[in-house]
């Protein structure tokens, strides 16, 4: 059995914490980053040619939108997974136990899972962690990013996309479930270990 698990939700609901929890607990499962997945942009004038991230009216570099991401070619990375889990895991140093059941878990992670139409049917289990607003400014200002954030990023553009994506996947009518990411670490993972165990079960 194939089953993809998305762990998405707001920039600093500990997605990525989450996540790196249940790679350790989950048997034959590999991870997809979505960060990994960024266009190229600009460190220096110099290479102004190859940015592909656009700057908007607003001033600001938009990071945080669905066109900032090579989106096919994470999507090609799934299928990559989804045509051979087995040749995919050895690939990527994950050890696959040949005793288990054959049972292949794949974990996506990102910020905007579910906002790419060709991936938003791929998942078992979408997973949305949240976080109160001020709480997240406050993660996100201790955060050291690739490309540290410019002043006013967070009210300007980062917190205005994410309440427009998540109006979006709920208009689509995209499944989800939330989770409270004011819960400690260890109680998150327990809940969505519990849960994707429970899945599993139910589909065996
Ligand atoms: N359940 C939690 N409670 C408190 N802080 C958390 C929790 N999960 C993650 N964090 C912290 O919040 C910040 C963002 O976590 P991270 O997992 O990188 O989030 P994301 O990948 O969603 O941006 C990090 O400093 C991390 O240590
Ligand atoms: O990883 C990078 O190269 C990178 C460069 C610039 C910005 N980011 C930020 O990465 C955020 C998504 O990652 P995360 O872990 O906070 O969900 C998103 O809000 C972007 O603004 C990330
Ligand atoms: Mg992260």
């Amino acid at each position: 059995m194939k089953y993809i698990v998305g762990i998405g939700g707001m920039t600093n609901g500990g997605k990525t914490t989450l996540t790196n929890s249940l790679l350790k607990s989950l048997p034959n499962c590999c991870v997809i980053h979505q960060d990994d997945f960024f266009k190229p942009a600009a460190w220096a004038p110099l290479f102004q040619p190859q940015d592909q991230i656009a700057v908007g009216e607003d001033g600001f570099k938009q990071w945080d939108v669905l066109e900032s991401l090579d989106m096919e070619a994470m999507l090609s990375t799934v299928q990559a997974w989804m045509i051979s889990p087995r040749k995919f895991a050895r690939a990527h140093g994950v050890s696959v136990q040949l005793d288990a059941s054959d049972t292949h878990i794949l974990i996506l992670e990102g910020f905007l899972l579910y906002s790419y139409k060709p991936l938003v049917d791929l998942y078992s289990r979408r997973y949305f962690l949240t976080v109160p607003y001020e709480e997240c400014k406050w993660r996100r200002s201790t955060r050291r990013y690739m490309v540290p954030d410019p002043p006013g990023l967070f009210d300007g553009h980062v917190w205005p996309m994410f309440q427009k994506y998540k109006r979006e996947m709920e208009a689509n009518g995209v499944e989800v479930v939330y989770l409270d990411g004011m819960k400690s670490r260890e109680e998150l993972f327990h809940q969505v270990l519990e849960d994707i165990q429970n899945s599993l079960l139910n589909r065996s």
